[in-house]
Protein backbone atom coordinates (compact mmCIF):
# COMPACT_ATOMS: atom_id res chain seq x y z
CA UNK A 1 0.00 0.00 0.00
CA UNK A 2 1.91 3.42 -0.98
CA UNK A 3 0.89 6.15 2.00
CA UNK A 4 1.38 10.22 0.74
CA UNK A 5 3.04 11.54 2.95
CA UNK A 6 4.65 15.15 3.62
CA UNK A 7 6.89 15.77 6.13
CA UNK A 8 9.90 18.20 7.66
CA UNK A 9 12.74 15.65 7.41
CA UNK A 10 13.95 15.26 10.66
CA UNK A 11 11.08 15.59 13.58
CA UNK A 12 12.65 17.98 17.00
CA UNK A 13 10.21 17.15 19.20
CA UNK A 14 10.52 18.88 23.06
CA UNK A 15 7.59 18.21 25.57
CA UNK A 16 7.67 20.29 28.47
CA UNK A 17 5.19 20.56 31.68
CA UNK A 18 3.45 23.57 32.23
CA UNK A 19 1.08 25.25 34.72
CA UNK A 20 -2.72 23.98 34.34
CA UNK A 21 -3.40 25.72 30.88
CA UNK A 22 -7.31 25.19 31.53
CA UNK A 23 -10.35 25.16 29.13
CA UNK A 24 -7.76 23.32 26.51
CA UNK A 25 -10.29 24.25 23.78
CA UNK A 26 -10.09 27.75 24.69
CA UNK A 27 -6.26 27.43 23.85
CA UNK A 28 -7.02 26.20 19.84
CA UNK A 29 -5.43 28.83 18.09
CA UNK A 30 -7.61 29.01 15.09
CA UNK A 31 -10.88 26.56 13.18
CA UNK A 32 -8.34 23.88 11.72
CA UNK A 33 -8.50 22.06 15.42
CA UNK A 34 -7.22 19.07 16.47
CA UNK A 35 -8.92 17.03 20.02
CA UNK A 36 -9.72 14.55 21.78
CA UNK A 37 -11.38 15.75 25.19
CA UNK A 38 -12.93 13.75 27.74
CA UNK A 39 -14.26 15.48 31.04
CA UNK A 40 -11.60 18.29 30.68
CA UNK A 41 -8.70 16.31 29.95
CA UNK A 42 -7.43 14.79 26.65
CA UNK A 43 -4.94 17.15 24.05
CA UNK A 44 -5.60 19.42 21.75
CA UNK A 45 -3.14 20.13 18.87
CA UNK A 46 -2.44 22.67 15.69
CA UNK A 47 -0.02 23.13 13.06
CA UNK A 48 0.92 20.08 11.23
CA UNK A 49 4.96 18.35 11.45
CA UNK A 50 3.44 15.54 9.13
CA UNK A 51 0.69 14.44 7.65
CA UNK A 52 0.41 10.79 6.20
CA UNK A 53 -2.94 10.36 3.71
CA UNK A 54 -4.37 6.14 3.08
CA UNK A 55 -5.26 5.60 -0.70
CA UNK A 56 -8.37 3.86 -1.42
CA UNK A 57 -8.22 -0.11 -1.05
CA UNK A 58 -10.55 -2.22 -2.62
CA UNK A 59 -10.71 -5.21 -0.50
CA UNK A 60 -13.22 -5.18 1.67
CA UNK A 61 -11.64 -4.47 5.30
CA UNK A 62 -8.20 -4.81 4.68
CA UNK A 63 -6.32 -4.57 8.07
CA UNK A 64 -3.16 -3.55 6.34
CA UNK A 65 -4.33 0.11 5.89
CA UNK A 66 -3.88 1.00 9.54
CA UNK A 67 -0.56 -1.60 10.28
CA UNK A 68 0.78 0.27 6.76
CA UNK A 69 -0.39 3.81 8.72
CA UNK A 70 1.33 3.11 11.52
CA UNK A 71 4.70 1.59 10.08
CA UNK A 72 4.64 5.15 8.17
CA UNK A 73 4.53 7.06 11.46
CA UNK A 74 7.09 5.32 13.06
CA UNK A 75 9.48 5.56 10.80
CA UNK A 76 8.82 9.28 11.16
CA UNK A 77 8.77 8.74 15.11
CA UNK A 78 12.28 6.49 15.40
CA UNK A 79 14.21 9.02 13.23
CA UNK A 80 13.11 12.22 15.33
CA UNK A 81 14.85 13.62 18.22
CA UNK A 82 12.79 13.29 21.01
CA UNK A 83 13.26 15.31 24.70
CA UNK A 84 10.23 13.92 26.52
CA UNK A 85 10.88 14.00 30.34
CA UNK A 86 7.60 13.15 31.00
CA UNK A 87 7.00 10.14 29.23
CA UNK A 88 3.06 9.67 29.90
CA UNK A 89 0.65 8.73 27.56
CA UNK A 90 0.41 11.56 24.85
CA UNK A 91 3.25 12.87 25.42
CA UNK A 92 6.36 13.38 22.81
CA UNK A 93 5.56 13.02 18.89
CA UNK A 94 2.01 12.41 18.54
CA UNK A 95 -0.35 11.86 15.67
CA UNK A 96 -4.39 12.16 15.45
CA UNK A 97 -6.16 10.18 12.79
CA UNK A 98 -9.49 9.42 11.26
CA UNK A 99 -9.66 6.46 9.22
CA UNK A 100 -12.79 5.83 6.16
CA UNK A 101 -15.33 3.61 7.70
CA UNK A 102 -15.14 1.50 4.26
CA UNK A 103 -11.40 1.19 2.97
CA UNK A 104 -12.71 2.61 -0.70
CA UNK A 105 -13.17 5.72 1.13
CA UNK A 106 -10.22 8.36 -0.24
CA UNK A 107 -10.03 11.01 2.97
CA UNK A 108 -8.32 8.97 5.60
CA UNK A 109 -5.40 11.10 7.48
CA UNK A 110 -2.97 11.16 10.02
CA UNK A 111 -1.50 13.99 11.61
CA UNK A 112 1.15 15.31 13.19
CA UNK A 113 0.89 18.61 14.75
CA UNK A 114 3.37 21.26 15.45
CA UNK A 115 1.94 22.04 19.04
CA UNK A 116 -0.08 19.58 21.59
CA UNK A 117 -0.97 20.71 24.65
CA UNK A 118 -2.43 18.32 27.22
CA UNK A 119 -3.52 17.46 30.52
CA UNK A 120 -4.39 14.05 32.41
CA UNK A 121 -4.79 13.76 36.12
CA UNK A 122 -3.27 16.89 37.23
CA UNK A 123 -0.45 17.15 35.02
CA UNK A 124 -0.19 19.29 32.09
CA UNK A 125 2.26 19.44 29.18
CA UNK A 126 3.18 21.16 25.93
CA UNK A 127 4.61 19.64 23.08
CA UNK A 128 6.56 21.22 20.15
CA UNK A 129 8.11 19.86 16.73
CA UNK A 130 10.12 22.50 15.20
CA UNK A 131 11.65 26.05 16.46
CA UNK A 132 10.45 26.07 20.59
CA UNK A 133 11.12 30.01 20.11
CA UNK A 134 9.35 30.52 17.26
CA UNK A 135 6.09 32.92 18.77
CA UNK A 136 3.02 31.89 19.44
CA UNK A 137 0.71 31.87 16.49
CA UNK A 138 -2.01 34.71 16.73
CA UNK A 139 -5.61 33.27 17.66
CA UNK A 140 -8.65 34.34 15.03
CA UNK A 141 -11.54 35.32 17.63
CA UNK A 142 -14.64 32.62 17.58
CA UNK A 143 -17.15 33.01 14.86
CA UNK A 144 -20.34 31.09 15.71
CA UNK A 145 -22.60 29.38 12.92
CA UNK A 146 -25.21 31.87 11.69
CA UNK A 147 -27.96 31.48 9.18
CA UNK A 148 -27.80 27.49 9.02
CA UNK A 149 -30.62 25.68 6.61
CA UNK A 150 -30.94 22.23 5.97
CA UNK A 151 -31.31 19.48 2.98
CA UNK A 152 -31.59 15.94 2.85
CA UNK A 153 -29.08 13.61 2.26
CA UNK A 154 -28.76 10.35 0.03
CA UNK A 155 -31.94 9.15 1.58
CA UNK A 156 -34.75 11.42 2.25
CA UNK A 157 -36.66 9.82 5.54
CA UNK A 158 -39.40 7.47 3.36
CA UNK A 159 -36.84 5.69 1.40
CA UNK A 160 -34.52 5.45 4.75
CA UNK A 161 -37.37 3.46 6.57
CA UNK A 162 -37.82 1.61 3.18
CA UNK A 163 -34.34 1.03 3.30
CA UNK A 164 -35.01 -0.44 6.77
CA UNK A 165 -37.82 -2.43 6.00
CA UNK A 166 -35.22 -4.18 3.08
CA UNK A 167 -32.79 -5.22 5.20
CA UNK A 168 -35.14 -6.72 8.23
CA UNK A 169 -36.60 -8.56 5.15
CA UNK A 170 -33.34 -9.85 4.45
CA UNK A 171 -32.55 -10.38 8.21
CA UNK A 172 -35.49 -12.72 8.29
CA UNK A 173 -34.73 -14.47 4.97
CA UNK A 174 -31.32 -15.53 6.72
CA UNK A 175 -28.84 -13.75 4.96
CA UNK A 176 -27.30 -12.15 8.13
CA UNK A 177 -27.99 -11.64 11.25
CA UNK A 178 -27.46 -7.90 11.91
CA UNK A 179 -26.63 -4.38 9.68
CA UNK A 180 -26.46 -0.64 10.88
CA UNK A 181 -28.09 1.58 8.45
CA UNK A 182 -27.31 4.96 8.17
CA UNK A 183 -28.46 8.38 6.30
CA UNK A 184 -27.00 11.61 5.96
CA UNK A 185 -28.13 15.36 6.81
CA UNK A 186 -26.23 18.82 5.72
CA UNK A 187 -26.16 22.03 6.96
CA UNK A 188 -25.40 25.27 4.87
CA UNK A 189 -24.42 28.47 7.18
CA UNK A 190 -23.91 31.52 5.88
CA UNK A 191 -20.07 31.74 6.94
CA UNK A 192 -17.15 29.29 7.50
CA UNK A 193 -18.00 26.73 10.23
CA UNK A 194 -15.35 26.95 13.04
CA UNK A 195 -14.64 23.77 14.70
CA UNK A 196 -13.96 25.22 18.13
CA UNK A 197 -17.26 26.42 18.67
CA UNK A 198 -18.31 23.14 17.96
CA UNK A 199 -15.84 21.63 20.56
CA UNK A 200 -16.77 23.98 23.43
CA UNK A 201 -20.67 23.02 22.99
CA UNK A 202 -19.86 19.07 22.51
CA UNK A 203 -17.45 18.57 25.62
CA UNK A 204 -20.26 20.97 27.86
CA UNK A 205 -22.86 19.06 26.94
CA UNK A 206 -21.34 15.53 26.37
CA UNK A 207 -18.34 15.60 29.03
CA UNK A 208 -18.35 11.75 29.65
CA UNK A 209 -18.42 11.41 26.00
CA UNK A 210 -15.20 11.92 23.89
CA UNK A 211 -15.29 15.19 22.05
CA UNK A 212 -12.84 14.86 19.05
CA UNK A 213 -11.69 16.58 15.88
CA UNK A 214 -9.42 15.71 12.94
CA UNK A 215 -9.51 17.31 9.65
CA UNK A 216 -12.58 18.75 9.64
CA UNK A 217 -14.30 15.54 11.44
CA UNK A 218 -15.81 16.62 14.62
CA UNK A 219 -18.33 14.78 16.81
CA UNK A 220 -18.60 13.34 20.46
CA UNK A 221 -18.61 9.93 20.48
CA UNK A 222 -19.85 7.76 23.39
CA UNK A 223 -17.76 4.61 22.22
CA UNK A 224 -14.43 3.71 22.81
CA UNK A 225 -13.02 1.34 20.57
CA UNK A 226 -9.63 0.79 22.12
CA UNK A 227 -7.55 2.89 24.81
CA UNK A 228 -4.23 1.51 24.88
CA UNK A 229 -1.81 2.28 28.31
CA UNK A 230 0.90 0.20 27.76
CA UNK A 231 -0.03 -3.46 27.69
CA UNK A 232 -3.48 -2.45 29.00
CA UNK A 233 -6.29 -2.63 26.66
CA UNK A 234 -10.04 -0.96 27.57
CA UNK A 235 -12.81 -1.13 24.98
CA UNK A 236 -16.57 0.13 25.45
CA UNK A 237 -18.98 -1.94 23.24
CA UNK A 238 -22.42 0.19 22.63
CA UNK A 239 -25.10 -0.95 20.89
CA UNK A 240 -29.00 -1.21 21.59
CA UNK A 241 -30.24 2.43 22.15
CA UNK A 242 -33.43 4.28 23.52
CA UNK A 243 -33.81 8.13 24.37
CA UNK A 244 -34.20 9.68 27.60
CA UNK A 245 -37.30 9.91 29.43
CA UNK A 246 -39.39 12.71 29.73
CA UNK A 247 -39.06 12.65 33.74
CA UNK A 248 -37.73 10.67 35.97
CA UNK A 249 -40.42 7.73 36.11
CA UNK A 250 -40.53 7.83 31.62
CA UNK A 251 -36.53 7.65 31.96
CA UNK A 252 -36.95 4.54 34.34
CA UNK A 253 -39.42 2.47 32.40
CA UNK A 254 -37.59 3.25 29.22
CA UNK A 255 -34.03 2.57 30.61
CA UNK A 256 -36.09 -0.79 32.45
CA UNK A 257 -37.66 -1.75 29.23
CA UNK A 258 -34.22 -1.57 27.21
CA UNK A 259 -32.29 -3.86 29.54
CA UNK A 260 -34.74 -5.99 29.09
CA UNK A 261 -35.67 -5.84 25.27
CA UNK A 262 -34.84 -9.15 23.66
CA UNK A 263 -34.56 -7.30 20.29
CA UNK A 264 -31.59 -4.61 21.84
CA UNK A 265 -30.04 -7.24 23.66
CA UNK A 266 -29.72 -8.98 20.19
CA UNK A 267 -28.30 -5.96 18.97
CA UNK A 268 -26.00 -5.76 22.00
CA UNK A 269 -24.80 -9.53 21.62
CA UNK A 270 -23.49 -9.62 18.01
CA UNK A 271 -21.08 -6.42 18.72
CA UNK A 272 -19.71 -7.87 22.37
CA UNK A 273 -19.01 -11.42 20.57
CA UNK A 274 -16.70 -9.75 17.96
CA UNK A 275 -15.02 -7.74 20.15
CA UNK A 276 -14.24 -10.54 22.33
CA UNK A 277 -13.25 -12.38 19.47
CA UNK A 278 -11.05 -10.07 17.78
CA UNK A 279 -9.36 -9.51 21.10
CA UNK A 280 -8.53 -12.63 22.36
CA UNK A 281 -6.02 -14.11 20.07
CA UNK A 282 -4.15 -10.84 21.02
CA UNK A 283 -4.90 -10.36 25.00
CA UNK A 284 -4.81 -12.37 28.29
CA UNK A 285 -7.07 -11.21 31.27
CA UNK A 286 -9.65 -10.29 28.68
CA UNK A 287 -12.64 -9.50 30.94
CA UNK A 288 -16.01 -8.50 29.26
CA UNK A 289 -19.22 -9.36 31.56
CA UNK A 290 -21.74 -11.81 30.53
CA UNK A 291 -24.37 -8.97 30.72
CA UNK A 292 -24.79 -5.80 29.37
CA UNK A 293 -25.07 -2.55 31.61
CA UNK A 294 -26.45 0.66 30.81
CA UNK A 295 -24.74 3.84 30.11
CA UNK A 296 -26.65 6.86 30.71
CA UNK A 297 -25.91 10.01 28.11
CA UNK A 298 -28.03 13.23 28.26
CA UNK A 299 -29.58 12.57 25.07
CA UNK A 300 -29.64 8.99 25.08
CA UNK A 301 -29.76 5.29 27.04
CA UNK A 302 -27.11 2.30 25.04
CA UNK A 303 -26.55 -0.95 26.49
CA UNK A 304 -22.74 -1.05 27.47
CA UNK A 305 -20.26 -3.76 27.58
CA UNK A 306 -16.78 -2.35 29.12
CA UNK A 307 -13.81 -4.61 27.96
CA UNK A 308 -10.46 -4.82 29.36
CA UNK A 309 -7.57 -7.13 28.61
CA UNK A 310 -3.03 -7.54 28.76
CA UNK A 311 -1.48 -7.12 25.32
CA UNK A 312 0.44 -10.44 25.19
CA UNK A 313 2.78 -8.89 23.04
CA UNK A 314 4.00 -5.74 21.29
CA UNK A 315 1.07 -4.60 19.50
CA UNK A 316 0.32 -0.79 19.08
CA UNK A 317 -2.77 0.71 19.68
CA UNK A 318 -3.47 0.88 15.71
CA UNK A 319 -2.58 -3.06 15.41
CA UNK A 320 -5.26 -3.09 18.01
CA UNK A 321 -7.95 -0.70 16.14
CA UNK A 322 -6.72 -3.16 12.79
CA UNK A 323 -8.22 -5.81 14.64
CA UNK A 324 -11.46 -4.12 15.54
CA UNK A 325 -12.78 -2.38 13.23
CA UNK A 326 -15.63 -2.66 11.67
CA UNK A 327 -17.35 -4.20 14.81
CA UNK A 328 -20.99 -4.47 14.81
CA UNK A 329 -22.01 -1.25 16.20
CA UNK A 330 -21.12 0.32 12.79
CA UNK A 331 -21.70 -2.83 10.12
CA UNK A 332 -22.98 -5.50 11.11
CA UNK A 333 -23.16 -9.68 11.09
CA UNK A 334 -21.30 -11.19 9.09
CA UNK A 335 -19.34 -8.25 8.01
CA UNK A 336 -18.81 -8.48 4.56
CA UNK A 337 -22.33 -9.64 3.51
CA UNK A 338 -23.27 -6.12 6.21
CA UNK A 339 -20.81 -3.78 4.06
CA UNK A 340 -22.49 -5.19 1.48
CA UNK A 341 -26.27 -4.24 2.18
CA UNK A 342 -24.95 -1.15 3.37
CA UNK A 343 -23.34 -0.27 -0.36
CA UNK A 344 -26.38 -1.02 -1.59
CA UNK A 345 -29.23 0.53 0.54
CA UNK A 346 -27.45 3.52 1.96
CA UNK A 347 -27.03 5.14 -1.17
CA UNK A 348 -23.71 7.40 0.03
CA UNK A 349 -20.40 7.23 0.82
CA UNK A 350 -20.08 7.11 4.62
CA UNK A 351 -16.52 9.35 4.61
CA UNK A 352 -15.29 8.88 7.56
CA UNK A 353 -18.34 8.67 9.73
CA UNK A 354 -17.96 5.28 11.71
CA UNK A 355 -14.71 4.49 11.46
CA UNK A 356 -11.86 4.54 13.84
CA UNK A 357 -10.82 8.29 15.37
CA UNK A 358 -8.14 9.10 17.79
CA UNK A 359 -4.57 9.69 18.31
CA UNK A 360 -1.46 7.55 19.05
CA UNK A 361 1.94 8.50 20.91
CA UNK A 362 5.78 6.94 19.72
CA UNK A 363 5.44 4.51 22.32
CA UNK A 364 2.15 3.19 20.06
CA UNK A 365 -0.30 4.51 22.84
CA UNK A 366 -2.99 6.32 22.43
CA UNK A 367 -7.05 6.66 22.42
CA UNK A 368 -9.43 5.39 19.37
CA UNK A 369 -13.53 6.06 19.27
CA UNK A 370 -15.44 4.54 16.27
CA UNK A 371 -16.48 8.58 15.09
CA UNK A 372 -20.10 8.70 15.95
CA UNK A 373 -22.72 11.71 16.89
CA UNK A 374 -20.33 13.54 14.10
CA UNK A 375 -20.45 16.03 11.09
CA UNK A 376 -17.78 16.32 8.54
CA UNK A 377 -17.19 20.05 8.18
CA UNK A 378 -16.24 21.49 5.11
CA UNK A 379 -15.87 25.53 4.96
CA UNK A 380 -19.73 26.30 5.19
CA UNK A 381 -21.33 22.92 4.77
CA UNK A 382 -21.58 20.44 7.79
CA UNK A 383 -22.62 17.08 7.00
CA UNK A 384 -24.12 15.26 9.74
CA UNK A 385 -24.74 11.16 9.91
CA UNK A 386 -26.72 9.24 12.62
CA UNK A 387 -27.04 5.24 11.87
CA UNK A 388 -28.86 2.66 13.73
CA UNK A 389 -28.55 -1.47 14.07
CA UNK A 390 -30.95 -3.44 12.47
CA UNK A 391 -32.48 -6.57 13.25
CA UNK A 392 -34.84 -9.20 12.36
CA UNK A 393 -37.40 -7.29 14.72
CA UNK A 394 -36.28 -3.81 14.10
CA UNK A 395 -38.98 -1.49 13.24
CA UNK A 396 -38.53 1.47 10.54
CA UNK A 397 -40.18 4.06 12.29
CA UNK A 398 -38.83 3.66 15.47
CA UNK A 399 -35.41 3.64 14.27
CA UNK A 400 -36.03 6.32 12.28
CA UNK A 401 -36.64 8.28 15.43
CA UNK A 402 -33.87 6.75 17.10
CA UNK A 403 -31.78 7.93 13.92
CA UNK A 404 -32.82 11.61 14.20
CA UNK A 405 -32.57 11.08 17.79
CA UNK A 406 -28.98 10.68 17.12
CA UNK A 407 -28.81 13.31 14.48
CA UNK A 408 -29.73 16.15 17.53
CA UNK A 409 -26.22 15.78 19.19
CA UNK A 410 -24.76 18.02 16.20
CA UNK A 411 -27.73 19.50 15.37
CA UNK A 412 -27.77 21.20 18.47
CA UNK A 413 -24.14 21.75 18.59
CA UNK A 414 -24.37 23.95 15.06
CA UNK A 415 -27.50 25.78 16.35
CA UNK A 416 -26.51 27.35 20.05
C1 LIG B 1 -24.38 3.90 14.56
C2 LIG B 1 -24.57 4.69 15.61
O1 LIG B 1 -24.63 4.21 16.91
C3 LIG B 1 -24.17 2.90 17.21
C4 LIG B 1 -23.62 2.93 18.58
C5 LIG B 1 -24.41 2.77 19.68
C6 LIG B 1 -25.73 2.32 19.53
C7 LIG B 1 -26.20 1.94 18.30
C8 LIG B 1 -27.59 1.44 18.15
O2 LIG B 1 -28.27 1.18 19.16
O3 LIG B 1 -28.07 1.29 17.01
C9 LIG B 1 -25.33 1.93 17.10
O4 LIG B 1 -24.87 0.62 16.96
C10 LIG B 1 -24.72 6.14 15.48
O5 LIG B 1 -24.80 6.83 16.50
O6 LIG B 1 -24.73 6.64 14.34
Amino acid sequence: MKLAATAQDHLTVHTVPVPDPGDLIARLPHPTALAWIRHGDGIVGWGEAARITLPATPAPFPADRFTAAARALRHLFDTADVHDPLALPGTGPVAFGSFGFDPTTTDSVLIVPRRVLGRRDGTAWLTTIGDTAEPPTPATPLRTPTRLHWTDGALPEHAWKHAVATAVDRIRHGHLGKVVLARDLTAHADTPIDTRVLLHRLARRYPACYTFSCDGLVGATPELLIRRTGDHIESLVLAGTTARGADTTDDHTRAARLFTSAKDREEHRYAADMVRDALTPLCHDLTIPDEPTLLTLPNLTHLASPVHGRLTDHHTVLDVVAALHPTPAVCGTPTTTALDLIRELEGMNRGRYAGPTGWIDARGDGEWGIALRCADIHGTRARLFAGCGIVADSDPAAELAEANTKFRVMQDALHS
